[in-house]
């Protein structure tokens, strides 16, 4: 048989040009083969969706406790101690997984939604009352999740600015040690600590998510070391993410007029919107994952102890998996994306996601006939989100 030589690419994924627009890349990584070497990292790199649903799946053989960034926790000390749920491998993994699945449930939101509902009318209110233009991303992205999360967690009320700051250097971190990552890096052991003084028992309100978390230490199910750490996976994974799926639904909708006119029409196409949108610019563009073994991709060996670059971006607009992947559209069936992952890491949190989505886009479809994009957009740079920095926008 011959040995199929392994493309090999020097382009950087994490640099400038691809960040500030990806798509290009993902095509020429999907027709390059099933696995690409990028030499610049010396890592593997996957941009199919049906290799990357594999390694999502195969948790054996592409493990999450090395680090599920560029840097190899085999090797490097990693910079914040481990997640028990995001950077830890069965058996570790399952009892923090199984709490938090159980407390972010959707019919434990049930509780949440006529409140969240109620913020999101008066949120949209206020802004049209002061006119109609504003910039979606403070007033809207950003708003929404900051006034309904932390209070939904039970972490105090000052300090909470700090919130996206650490969660883009968290994704930032993922990722190579850049200009993104050296930028922020003087503010990691401040904003560390202000988030694991937000983990502590005694700090949080006795009926939010971090309650329950140390609730089920009470029980057993936990021990009283993991709680603080489970309570910190919501603080990092729970805010800079639905920040950035919301200002992905909402340029969407504000740049397909005739999907927005759908949506207006039978607000229950909330949620369809908010998926589509997530497989559609996939906030969350890539995770790695480490070999166990030598793995096999296509005809490609991946070494034992080597990382592999998961574009989830990219799986998300593979036409092999998707007809007309780079439209936007709410008729299609978006089950099934790469956008909240899969398998056994698949995102735990992506019910709170969506009642959210569901809460703020109904308040807008109620309230505003026409959105549209009043001026320059600006994305924000960081190593894993696809992230918009401002989103002009007019409402009429
Ligand atoms: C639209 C918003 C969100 C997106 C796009 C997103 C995306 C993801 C992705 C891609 C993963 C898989 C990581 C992997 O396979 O290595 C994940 C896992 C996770 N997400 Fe989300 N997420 C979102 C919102 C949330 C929220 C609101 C929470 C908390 C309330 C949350 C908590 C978590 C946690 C704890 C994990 C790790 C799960 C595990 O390893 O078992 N996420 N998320
Ligand atoms: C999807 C992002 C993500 C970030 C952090 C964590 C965690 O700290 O557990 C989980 C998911």
């Amino acid at each position: 048989m011959t040995a199929t030589l392994l493309p090999t690419s020097d382009a950087d994924p994490f640099g400038p040009e691809i960040l500030e627009d990806p798509l290009p890349f993902h095509a020429d990584l999907r027709d390059a083969g099933p696995v690409v070497h990028l030499s610049r990292y010396d890592v593997y790199a996957m941009g199919r969706y049906e290799h990357v649903h594999a390694a999502l799946r195969d948790w054996q053989g592409f493990q999450s406790g090395a680090g599920v960034g560029l840097s190899n926790f085999r090797t490097e000390p990693p910079w914040r101690p481990p997640s028990l749920l995001l950077e830890s491998d069965p058996p570790r993994h399952d009892a923090p997984r199984r709490v938090l699945a159980g407390i972010l449930a959707p019919r434990e939101l049930r509780r949440l939604r006529e409140g969240w509902s109620a913020v999101a009318d008066e949120l949209v209110d206020a802004l049209l009352a002061a006119g109609d233009e504003f910039d979606a991303v403070p007033a809207l992205a950003e708003a929404f999740p900051l006034r309904v999360f932390p209070d939904a967690v039970g972490i105090p009320a000052e300090g909470r600015e700090n919130l996206l700051p650490y969660g883009d250097f968290l994704f930032n971190a993922f990722g190579p040690h850049n200009d993104l990552v050296a930028a922020a890096a003087h503010r990691a052991p401040e904003l560390g600590a202000w988030v694991n003084a937000r983990c502590a028992r005694d700090v949080l309100a006795p009926d939010g998510f971090g309650a329950r978390i140390w609730a089920a230490a009470d029980r057993g199910e936990i021990t009283a070391e993991q709680a603080p750490l489970v309570v910190r996976s919501l603080l990092s994974a729970g805010v800079d993410t639905t920040v950035q799926a919301l200002a992905t639904v909402l340029h969407a909708l504000a740049t397909h007029p005739e999907q927005w006119r759908r949506l207006r029409a039978a607000p229950q196409l909330a949620r369809v919107a908010f998926d589509e949108a997530i497989r559609w610019g996939s906030p969350v563009q890539t995770f790695f994952r480490t070999a166990t073994t030598d793995v096999r991709v296509g005809d490609t060996v991946v070494p034992d102890g080597r990382k592999i670059l998961m574009f989830l971006a990219s799986a998300n607009h593979d036409p092999r998996r998707w007809t007309d992947p780079g439209a936007f559209d709410l008729s299609r069936d978006p089950s099934g994306h790469l956008g909240f992952g899969f398998g056994i890491h698949q995102c735990v949190g992506q019910h709170v996601a969506r009642l959210e989505a569901e809460c703020l886009l109904t308040a807008l479809a109620r309230r505003v006939e026409t959105i549209e994009i009043a001026g320059p957009t600006r994305r924000h740079h960081n190593n894993t989100m696809r992230a918009w920095g401002s989103l002009p926008m007019r409402v009429g």
